[in-house]
């Protein structure tokens, strides 16, 4: 599958990237992040095997994860969610001062996206990672430029696997559905996807909360985004 045949044909186009999983390999700098929470907090770390699978579904859930100690978490039953927000702000500090020194692009990534700029398509990032995150990485990897449009999971009132990022994005660039990708690594993108009525390529080197993505029903699976040109 091409992302010729995806736009069906009609370039230019509009393009749509999720961040962690997908462009970058975060995991390292959100790992030290959540360790350096946890033991700020007198708790044992957590290690980027157990972070690398409750990524995606933005900062939040990902301290209330590492909280538990678990992909699954419960609500606090009091009112008083003292501790989370403690932990959340650690983390917010420690992770603004780790973005971007581990983190690595993904191979292929790059030349997709000198690709689809060539062909005059705009690009956005649609990540749930908090926006404040997003300018320093990117910039950091050198991959600011390639984009129009940077979403974060705090940019609008609802974040992926809620359409309304994608579609937003898509918007703003003049993009339509026939002329818009999106592209992913978990089941908050397919399924973001698949709500907004967006074809979507998934990635198959990312996070996926630890589970294989080829049975999600994406467009097309590929293992570099250099197979897409
Ligand atoms: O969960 C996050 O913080 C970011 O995840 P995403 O870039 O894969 O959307
Ligand atoms: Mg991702």
């Amino acid at each position: 599958m091409s992302l010729s045949g995806l736009f069906n044909a009609r370039w230019p186009g509009v393009a749509l990237f999720d961040l962690d999983g997908t462009l970058v390999d975060s995991a390292p700098d959100l790992t030290a992040a959540v360790d350096q929470m946890l033991a700020h907090l007198g708790r044992s770390p957590a290690g980027i095997d157990r972070v690398r699978q409750w990524v995606g579904h933005g900062s939040p859930i990902l301290v209330r994860r590492a909280l538990a100690g678990n992909i699954d978490w419960e609500p606090p039953r009091s009112k008083d969610d003292a501790l989370f927000n403690d932990a959340l702000n650690i983390f917010y500090h420690c992770y603004g001062q780790i973005n971007g020194q581990h983190a690595k692009v993904y191979e292929g990534v790059e030349s997709c996206l000198y690709r689809l700029k060539e062909h005059g398509c705009r690009l956005a990032v649609v990540t749930n990672k908090p926006e404040q995150f997003i300018a320093p990485l990117l910039k950091r990897l050198h991959l600011d430029h390639h984009f129009d449009i940077q979403i974060g999971g705090d940019t609008l009132p609802q974040k992926k696997p809620h359409p309304s990022p994608l579609i937003h994005a898509m918007e703003e660039l003049g993009g339509t559905r026939g002329t818009t990708v999106m592209v992913g690594d978990s089941d908050a993108d397919v399924s973001a996807a698949q709500a907004a009525g967006i074809p979507c390529v998934a990635v198959r080197y990312g996070y996926n909360f630890g589970k294989p993505i080829d049975a999600l029903g994406a467009d097309a699976v590929v293992d570099s985004l250099a197979e897409l040109l």
